[in-house]
């Protein structure tokens, strides 16, 4: 895109700036900003890449949309009014597709910045030569009477009560900072800089549209309209607070005072607090990771459907500078089956519940089989295109939205879909009459296609495979329906349905087995997969079983980095793509779960151990980890990444007891 901005390899603010910045401490402190860095932005400094490494990001959620905000206190992501809309905050693809930014001035490096403990508020501490400020952060979430509404364990009659609104507040704790706002919104996806206009500008009210959106920026700093930015600054004193709001509702109400903005986050503090206050973590050292996973898979539903995407963003690459660039932020089957499944073991059953009502309602293929993946709000038309305006996060591209794999056949899907059904109904004790059609039509298609070659759990885009995964999951899925079949009281059923699933495990026991008794990739290859770890978890065979056994040894000697694990080797598995990727973090944690299913607790314990170092200083995960360089790779925060602690840590903290009472 053109740059606006000066270029941000070089140092806005001259060399002495620049020493300062780099500051022996890592705190900036007091660097004296000259008339360069005032007009432009901090960050536009040579000591930082301009683009922040992934697991620099926190996330903030409403449950309809997300943000991404920098260390810097910049929002780099943005998409309104929902997940899957445009960006109008898009830095993380592009420095010059908008951010919004609060901080002390001429300072990009926080002091400290953690959640509000158990909540989806972020903190942000700062430093100066001359003082404390604390910044919260909140897309805000809450009953509309506020928090006295919240009553512990009950299930929230305001599931739906996202404000649509981007609430920043700060308060002076010590001395004085000059604090500084510059809101730079550039619709869809940075092509449309925005126009702004006063509402009231007095009031620091004002309006910035584009393309179709309008936003409203609402502050009690003084603000002025530099072009396509607003900039606002005020000196806070010790006691003192300030605010800045920024509104996509309808009506584009805003809070018109701090106290106002402050209740805001309050409401929205006690409404995760009080939503995870219906889960079970356990009390358990792993207590602080499970809870941070169980609010970012919650955060990435989209509670309207009860849909989820796999993660907040698309195109943050699974190979840096590389084309491995995808759209996440739709609804796969699969994925979502697996954050059931997580939540179940924390107890979080209403999500379920919701998910299975969006399954009920889908509008299915002709034959009556589901697609892959859908948008949402349920969209069958996913088509992919490409923004080639865009430069990407550290320069990859192509930024992708919209996800071709949405045509693909994944033999898979039938059987996550079926297991979820099973797993909701034995928790909710009942099946809703509407789930049986999908149940049989399910089956039957499972029945159907488990023979044909798919393109597997990875979705590659080269040639259709007979997956091993894949043809165990249509195991899952005979196996689901046949005990579906005898709780709804259909013995015929029961029995087609079972006399399929024993067909598909002597196929794969006859042709997805290796010589060395271990599971191979696909009935054409002596690869490994990652994915037949689901083999072991999904219980195929015993866990004594040697081929078990087998599968986990040599997936942990032959397919690891430093013992994080590959899906696959590229250079062995032609997926249609050209670089290399990272460890996935869903696979690393499968072999958590796999160690520990075939009763080795103690290298489980040690690999979780590893894997949770790895996670951002927030305790969040992309979906990949590159061992060379420690650095989070793909769309972030990934919802198969916290699912999959979330079920490793489970199972071994439920070994580690019934060791304990043995
Ligand atoms: O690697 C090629 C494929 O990568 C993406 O798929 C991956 O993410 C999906 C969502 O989490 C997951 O369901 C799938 O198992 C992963 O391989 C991408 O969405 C595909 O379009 C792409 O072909």
């Amino acid at each position: 895109m053109t740059s606006t901005k000066p270029d941000s390899t070089e140092p806005a603010g001259g060399a002495e700036t620049a020493a300062a910045i780099a500051g022996a401490s890592g705190l900036v402190v007091g660097s004296v900003p000259d008339i360069r860095a005032a007009s432009g932005w901090v960050r536009q400094s040579a000591v930082r890449s301009p683009f922040p490494p992934i697991e620099d990001y926190a996330f903030l959620s409403n449950c309809h949309t997300g943000a991404l905000v920098a260390s810097d206190g910049s929002i780099d992501w943005l998409c309104v009014p929902r997940f899957d809309s445009p960006s109008i905050f898009g830095s993380l693809l592009d420095r010059e597709a908008g951010m919004f930014r609060l901080g002390p001035y001429g300072i990009n490096h926080p002091t400290a910045r953690d959640y509000e403990p158990g909540t989806n508020v972020l903190i942000t501490t700062w430093r100066t030569l001359t003082g404390w400020i604390l910044v919260r952060d909140a897309l805000t979430i809450g009953p509309a009477n506020g928090p006295d509404q919240v009553t512990p364990h009950t299930r929230p009659p305001y599931d739906d009560d996202a404000d649509h609104l981007f609430v920043r507040t700060v308060e002076c704790l010590e001395g004085h900072v000059d604090v500084e706002m510059i809101c730079e919104p550039a619709f869809d996806y940075g092509r449309t800089p925005a126009t702004w206009t006063f509402v009231d500008e007095k009031q620091h009210v004002a309006d910035g549209s584009g393309a179709g959106t309008t936003v409203r920026l609402r502050s009690d700093m003084a603000m002025g309209i530099e072009g396509n930015r607003i900039r606002g600054r005020r000196r806070l004193k010790r006691g003192q607070t300030a605010y800045c709001v920024l509104s996509w509702a309808d009506q584009l109400a805003t809070p018109a005072s701090c106290d106002e903005a402050m209740a805001c986050i309050e409401n929205t503090t006690a409404y995760w607090r009080n939503w995870l206050a219906g889960a079970r973590i356990p009390d358990h050292r792993w207590r602080d990771a499970l809870q941070r996973s169980a609010i970012t898979v919650k955060g990435l539903t989209y509670m309207p459907t009860g849909a989820t995407v796999a993660a907040l963003t698309t195109s943050l690459p699974e190979t840096p500078h590389g084309e491995r660039n995808w759209d996440y932020r739709f609804t796969w089957m699969r994925d979502s089956s697996f954050t059931m499944q997580a939540l179940h073991y924390l107890n979080l059953d209403w999500e379920a519940d919701e998910f299975m009502q969006f399954v009920a309602d889908i509008d299915t293929n002709h034959d009556g089989t589901l697609q892959i993946m859908y948008g949402i709000d349920g969209r069958r038309d996913l088509t992919e295109k490409t923004r080639d305006d865009l430069s990407g996060y550290g320069g990859a591209r192509p930024v992708r939205v919209g996800n071709s794999a949405f045509g693909q056949k994944q033999n898979d899907v039938f059987g996550a879909v079926l297991d979820s059904v099973l797993l909701h109904t034995r928790r909710s004790q009942r099946m809703p009459r509407r789930l049986w059609p999908i149940v049989t039509s399910q089956a039957d298609a499972a029945a159907k296609v488990w023979k044909h070659p798919d393109q597997g759990i990875w979705e590659a885009r080269g040639d259709p495979q007979h997956y091993v995964s894949s043809k165990l999951m249509c195991w899952i899925a005979m196996d689901r329906a046949a005990r579906l079949a005898e709780i709804r009281g259909h013995p015929d059923a029961k029995k087609r349905w079972a006399g399929v699933a024993k067909e598909i495990h002597d196929d794969i026991l006859a042709n997805g087995v290796r010589e060395d008794g271990v599971l191979r990739q696909h009935y054409g290859t002596d690869a490994l997969d990652a994915s037949t770890l689901l083999a072991v978890l999904y219980n195929f065979l015993p866990p004594s079983d040697e081929r078990m056994h087998n599968t986990v040894e040599a997936i942990a000697k032959d397919l690891t980095e430093d013992g994080f694990v590959l899906r696959y080797r590229t250079e062995e598995t032609d997926d249609g793509l050209s670089g290399k990727e990272g460890s996935f973090l869903i696979c690393s944690f499968w072999l958590v779960s796999a160690l520990t299913a075939t009763g080795q607790v103690e290298r489980g314990v040690e690999m979780m151990e590893r894997l949770l170092k790895v996670g951002s200083p927030l305790n969040l995960f992309a979906e990949e980890f590159q061992v060379r360089t420690g650095r989070h790779l793909g769309n972030f925060p990934q919802a198969f990444s916290h699912l999959a602690l979330i079920q490793a840590a489970s199972r071994i903290i439920l070994a580690e007891r019934l060791a304990e009472v043995a």
